[in-house]
């Protein structure tokens, strides 16, 4: 390992195109099916190493512990490992565009993509499906971010078929709220036995978010920016929320529905991209 190596790396921000749940498993976790749209917003990082051995994280207050941060935990889930020499240390200076329990996977994204730069600065040559499988202890999207391809979901996200998505525009809107992933899934009347569908019927428009009702009911706020979003197109709701989407025809348009959202919420206007940016930045190290 050199020492002082340093690279930027995104960590861009998916949005789930449907969600179904179709069971739970004994351990309490869900069974689902989606379909993860990458986009190109998104978080950054900036990963420098040290032979320290120690991680030190450098960003915004997000009201937690350093110690909690998905990028401190990706790290040292990273250090756990047997073949991590001691000395492996990074700082990490994290800039966050993505609301938290948004839906949009930001944390999940900043996980993933501290994995993938850790292990190329550290050169660890760990594969793929290890840095998956690292990963998916730390959140059931972080996967599909270190796969770094809009894919089809099964099981609790981690069962990844890579797709290659027609080109869309999104407008994407933060409702004033956020909303807890784990009160969603543990809600008494959550639909948790929706069939299984198949990827064709997806293509042919039938699919939903089976959380939507549940977050509709708990917060209104979601429900006023569905009811509002509604007009432009079809209104969903991204994972568990609060993040709230509409496909639209074209840049020019998301834009304009973009310049009418009320002042109280936050959009964005997105493209989806089928390959992620945090892939690409890591390819040159490897
Ligand atoms: C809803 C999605 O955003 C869809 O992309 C994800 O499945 C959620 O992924 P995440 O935020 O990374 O979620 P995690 O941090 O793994 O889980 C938060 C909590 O949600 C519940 N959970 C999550 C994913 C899943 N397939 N089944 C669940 O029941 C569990 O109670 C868990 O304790
Ligand atoms: N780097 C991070 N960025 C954002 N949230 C983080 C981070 N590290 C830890 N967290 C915690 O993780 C939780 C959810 O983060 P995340 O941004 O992945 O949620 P989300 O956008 O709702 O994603 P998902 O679609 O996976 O549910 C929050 O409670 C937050 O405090």
């Amino acid at each position: 390992m050199t020492d002082g190596r340093r690279l930027r790396i995104h960590a861009p921000a998916k949005i789930n195109l449907f969600l179904h749940i179709t069971g739970r498993r004994d351990d309490g976790y869900h069974n689902l099916q989606t379909v993860f749209q990458l986009l190109d917003i998104g978080d950054s990082l900036v990963v420098e190493t040290n032979r320290s051995g120690v991680i030190a994280l450098d960003g915004p207050d997000l009201g937690i512990a350093d110690s909690d941060n998905l990028v401190v935990r990706a790290a040292m889930a990273l250090k756990a490992l047997p073949g991590t020499p001691e000395h492996c240390g990074a700082t990490i200076r994290l800039e966050k565009q993505l609301p938290s329990g948004g839906g949009l996977g930001g944390g999940s994204s900043d996980a993933a993509s501290t994995l993938l730069a850790l292990n190329a600065l550290w050169g660890l040559r760990l594969s793929t499906a290890a840095l998956q499988r690292t990963g998916a202890a730390l959140g059931a999207d972080v996967p599909v971010f270190v796969l770094g391809r809009s894919a089809w979901a099964e099981g609790i996200g981690e069962q990844l078929t890579p797709l290659d998505l027609p080109p869309a525009w999104y407008l994407v809107l933060k409702p004033d709220c956020a909303v807890h992933t784990g009160e969603i899934f543990s809600h008494r009347q959550l639909t948790r036995d929706t069939p299984p569908i198949t990827m064709h019927a997806f293509f042919a428009g039938d699919s939903r978010n089976d959380c939507e009702p549940i977050v509709r009911q708990l917060y209104p706020e979601v429900d006023n920016a569905l009811n509002w979003l509604q007009n432009f197109g079809e209104a969903r709701l991204t994972g568990t929320g609060a993040c709230i989407f509409c496909r639209c025809g074209s840049e020019v348009q998301a834009r304009r529905i973009a310049e009418q959202v009320p002042a109280r919420w936050k959009a964005w206007v997105a493209a989806g991209i089928n390959r992620s940016p945090a892939v690409k930045n890591t390819e040159l190290l490897l």
